[in-house]
């Protein structure tokens, strides 16, 4: 996988490419200020009340009266949260034409590992506060920001420019069994992978025809040649009246999930093999498609370890759970104290 394929797979650049295919969005460019919060560790979230504002911490603050205590970090206090008026209306006024609840991306991804910090364990947002939130506590969100080409095999040419965004999709209610993810190699379709792998869907195995006809039908009429690489991933909906809808777009190599497939067996050049374990329908000239086939092969969601920070994962074990669960509990009772203290006294 090429840097380019990479620069082509932003949302930016396949948007207006597939815009009648895919759900409603809108680009904002991100500034440079914005960025630097988002990358700024000494700087905590927290989250609820007013939609226009968000609660934050950095160092080095001038109003030390106003400040409450937070953690035993010298280094991270509470201080007024920093502002980003002109941007927050931008955002707001965005949001407002979507509907009022989007789901917020950066150029590749969704802070998918991060819904768990949010109030509502989700990645619906309805202001500046609640995507800064989940953008802080994503390590993909961190991933774009960072190391946009890891995984790249042109490692040493230098890297090309970013203009980063923030994009937000019209908020739209998904049922996970009607996702799946397309693996396209010099522009044919070659596998169909089920997007949530983890759970099995009685509905997929009864029309797994249907299901293969209907994307593949997708893809040949709105998708193949239309876009810049010949090789890339798609993500796609197929929604209870059967029709299939774009929901993202992926570089082709290893920093993409391969799901039920192996990267080793989409690069190949060999065609793919039924697979005994999942369910897995080859027709001829056809792409192969892949899906659970019973609960038995239900696997753990790749996002769990996500969900809390790894060291905790190793805590919930044994006695130390009581721990691990007494301190959730303190770390959510003292967001909640805060954000009850600051609207007490008028900082929100
Ligand atoms: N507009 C939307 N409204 C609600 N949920 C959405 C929306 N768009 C996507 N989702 C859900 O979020 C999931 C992740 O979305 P998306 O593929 O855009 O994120 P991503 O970070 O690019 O993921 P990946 O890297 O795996 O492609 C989707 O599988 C879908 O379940």
């Amino acid at each position: 996988m090429k840097k380019e394929q990479v620069v082509n797979c932003q949302f930016s650049v396949w948007y207006p490419i597939f815009k009648k295919h895919t759900i409603k969005s809108l680009i904002l460019p991100l500034p440079q200020n914005v960025i630097d919060y988002l990358l700024d560790d000494g700087t905590l979230v927290v989250s609820g009340g007013d939609n226009n504002t968000q609660h934050n911490q950095t160092n080095n603050s001038d109003s030390e009266e106003e400040d409450v205590q937070w953690s035993d970090d010298e280094t991270t206090t509470t201080v007024t949260a920093p502002e980003f008026p002109e941007f927050n209306s931008k955002v707001l006024e965005a949001i407002n034409s979507l509907g009022g609840c989007v789901f917020p991306k950066l150029n590749w991804s969704a802070p998918r590992d991060a819904n768990w910090i949010a109030l509502n364990s989700s990645l619906q947002c309805q202001s500046l506060s609640d995507i800064f939130l989940l953008f802080k506590s994503s390590d993909f969100i961190t991933h774009d920001l960072t190391q946009p080409f890891l995984h790249t095999s042109d490692e040493d040419s230098p890297n090309p420019a970013i203009n980063y965004e923030l994009v937000l999709r019209k908020w739209s209610e998904l049922l996970p069994g009607g996702e799946f993810r397309c693996f396209i190699k010099e522009n044919k379709l070659i596998g169909i992978s089920q997007r949530d792998y983890t759970q099995y869907y009685h509905h997929i195995s009864k029309q797994e025809a249907q299901i293969c006809h209907s994307i593949q039908e997708f893809f040949s009429q709105h998708v193949q040649y239309q876009f810049l690489d010949e090789d890339f991933v798609l993500d796609v909906y197929r929604d209870s009246w059967g029709k299939v809808w774009l929901i993202d777009l992926n570089p082709f190599g290893e920093v993409t999930d391969s799901l039920l497939f192996t990267w080793e067996e989409l690069t190949s050049g060999n065609s793919l093999s039924a697979n005994q374990e999942e369910g897995d329908i080859a027709q001829q000239e056809g792409p192969v498609f892949r899906y659970t086939t019973s609960d038995v092969t239900v696997q753990p969601s790749p996002c769990l370890s996500y969900r809390i920070p790894r060291d905790f994962v190793d805590l919930s074990t044994g006695e130390d759970a009581y721990k691990l669960i007494d301190f959730l509990k303190l770390v959510r009772t003292t967001a909640v104290v805060i954000t009850q203290f600051k609207i007490a006294t008028g900082l929100l």
